[in-house]
């Protein structure tokens, strides 16, 4: 009841259209009675009486009915399919509207096949009920009463003795449908697991090839694809065994009618005519009671698919965008105040512990440390892609959770590792996060970031378009691209992740250079595994084990001789060595 609750409150608006199609679906199912009514008396009026000059009036009623029934079926069908495809549309925009809102937790714990499934199988499962299986079991019910009704009026007799066979066909039919519906659910299981698949495969068809896997994949392949097929032949299985029982039974019906109502025929206790009738009616008994098991599926699928998407629209981010201030005017002071943080799903490990730290605008904040040590969970923490689960981190000196948290990210340009860019022209991807941006500007932060000379020289330069994920561009191409993303939405804090890993040591001064103009009054955090991006830094932390093991500049720390002083005395003798090795080139 929930879920027709939950689904009205979006069909509802199309209250009047609905109201006006179930009439006709009402007036249909009762006109389905005229035909075999009409048959009777054609039987009996006409050929047993010889009354002639009926039979173009009943023929011309019954064809008329039948024609009548054509144009409102394929009346209410026209509207039930556009009320379902309404309804469809409606809670597919409001999924992707939460998917929107949901916060990195929550698609770090929820696969992207089972959101997939959600957004296709499920809400067409949602459809079908809209638009198909309200009205047909009103069809149905209707057919059946009416079909009963009629028989009753004719002949009582024979109309029990029909009731008596078709129970037997809804018990059956019920058995095959409770039979066939685990299945059903393993169908969607093992689809959704084949869909997973094939989609890793496609992700990661560059592992696949450069570690020669592709005969273990495609043996991974087959494995699913029997799964998969094999539940299909089980499904089909169930209603093989069923079926000649069925068609037996309503072969029983047919000879019920004729062995009976032929005896009442001819002991004048029915016309022939009323025969013919009972005959014309008995696809209304036998259907219904086929559908009624498959419609038990079908409502039970519809209740099934109704809870995961209502589950996913109730799905709550830990990160509401709703919050009591607006920070839409940032000028980018940031604070950790004894910030210490644990992911969800490894609440025993803490990702960051007793973090302090201050920024001002201005300031550029180098981090650096082994891998796993909390750099890039720290700076996710700014722009509350988690919120910490003791300590505060203050922006302009708010706690962070008060802030309204996309004005916030309107702020915070964050280059993140793992570079994502949309198939689209590299013009589009550089201007993402500024909508219709003036050209200038985007050449202007492309040539900060280095990536101008290597944008002109495609064919078709900024108009490029880039593939799936930024495919057909190395690794410093779009490292730079991304950088030129960030830097257009001129933030008030700046994050870069790992940004110039991959480029070389010339480019990467270059770019550091042109940054350092234009983050006078931005707050910067640099991420880096190299000395030389951060050693001109304001403050450079090393984290190790999520936690602050030294701080200070570049002097400071390399008088401390620690962690700092040995990384840059072994990258010092790498630059060395590579400079050497020039030299001698
Ligand atoms: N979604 C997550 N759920 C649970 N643990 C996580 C999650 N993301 C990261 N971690 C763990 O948190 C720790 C810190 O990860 P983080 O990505 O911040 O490290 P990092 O210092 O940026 O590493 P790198 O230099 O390799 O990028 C790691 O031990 C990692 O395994």
């Amino acid at each position: 009841m929930d879920s027709i609750k939950w689904v009205w409150q979006y069909a509802k608006i199309y209250k009047w259209r609905i109201f006006f199609a179930l009439i006709l679906v009402i007036i249909t199912s009762a006109l389905a009675i005229v035909f075999p009514l009409f048959g009777g008396k054609l039987v009996d009026l006409v050929i047993d009486q010889g009354k002639t000059n009926l039979l173009v009036p009943i023929l011309a009623t019954m064809y008329g009915v039948v024609i009548a029934r054509i144009i409102m079926r394929y009346t209410y069908q026209i509207l039930f399919e556009q009320i379902g495809q309404n309804t469809l549309y409606k809670i597919r925009e409001d999924l992707y509207v939460k998917l929107q809102e949901m916060d990195f937790s929550f698609f770090n714990q929820t696969r992207v096949g089972d959101i997939m499934a959600r957004m296709t199988g499920d809400t067409d499962a949602i459809r079908h009920f809209v638009s198909w299986v309200v009205y047909t079991m009103l069809e149905n019910a209707l057919l059946f009463i009416s079909a009963v009704i009629m028989m009753a009026t004719i002949d009582w007799r024979l109309m029990l003795a029909l009731l008596v066979v078709t129970p037997l066909i809804g018990y059956l039919t019920t058995r095959m449908s409770r039979q066939a519906r685990p299945l059903f659910y393993e169908i969607r299981e093992s689809f959704s697991r084949l869909n997973s698949m094939v989609e890793e495969n496609i992700s990661g068809n560059r592992v696949v090839k450069a570690f020669t896997r592709e005969g273990f994949e495609i043996e991974k392949f087959n494995q699913h694809n029997d799964d998969f097929r094999q539940r299909n032949i089980d499904s089909a299985n169930v209603s093989r065994k069923f079926l000649p029982i069925l068609d037996a039974l309503a072969g029983c019906l047919a000879v019920i009618t004729l062995a009976l109502g032929g005896y009442f025929v001819i002991s004048g206790q029915m016309t022939l005519g009323d025969l013919v009738t009972f005959s014309g009616v008995l696809w209304m008994l036998d259907m219904p009671m086929r559908m009624s098991g498959w419609l038990i599926n079908d409502v039970q699928r519809f209740i099934a698919s109704s809870f995961k998407i209502r589950d996913m629209l109730k799905a709550e981010t830990q990160i509401p965008v709703q919050s009591e201030k607006s920070a839409k005017d940032l000028k980018g002071y940031v604070a950790f105040e004894d910030v210490s943080f644990h992911f969800p799903d490894a609440p025993e490990v803490a990702a960051l512990s007793h973090i302090s730290l201050k920024a001002a605008p201005g300031q550029t904040i180098g981090i650096l440390g082994e891998t796993g040590s909390g750099k890039s969970t720290l700076v996710n923490l700014i722009a509350r892609f988690y919120d910490p689960t003791s300590g505060v981190v203050k922006i302009d000196g708010v706690d962070a959770r008060k802030l309204h948290v996309r004005e916030l990210r309107d702020h915070i340009a964050l280059v993140m590792q793992d570079i994502f860019l949309f198939s689209d022209t590299i013009e589009e991807n550089i201007a993402f996060g500024v909508p219709g941006a003036d050209r200038d500007e985007v050449r202007k932060m492309a040539r900060i970031a280095d990536a101008n000379r290597f944008i002109e020289q495609m064919p078709d330069g900024y108009d490029t378009i880039v593939g799936e994920r930024g495919v057909g561009l190395s690794g410093g191409q779009k490292q730079r691209i991304s950088l030129a993303r960030a830097l257009m939405k001129d933030p008030s804090i700046l994050i870069l992740d790992d940004t110039t890993s991959a480029v070389d040591m010339e480019t990467e001064t270059k770019i550091q250079e042109e940054l350092d103009k234009i983050t006078t009054n931005k707050t910067t955090f640099i991420i880096a595994h190299r000395v030389s991006s951060v050693k001109d830094a304001d403050e450079i932390i090393i984290m190790a084990h999520g936690k602050i093991v030294e701080r200070g500049n570049h002097e400071s720390l390399l008088a401390q001789k620690g962690y700092y002083y040995e990384v840059y005395n072994k990258q010092l003798g790498n630059f060395d060595l590579e400079m050497g090795v020039m030299d001698n080139g």
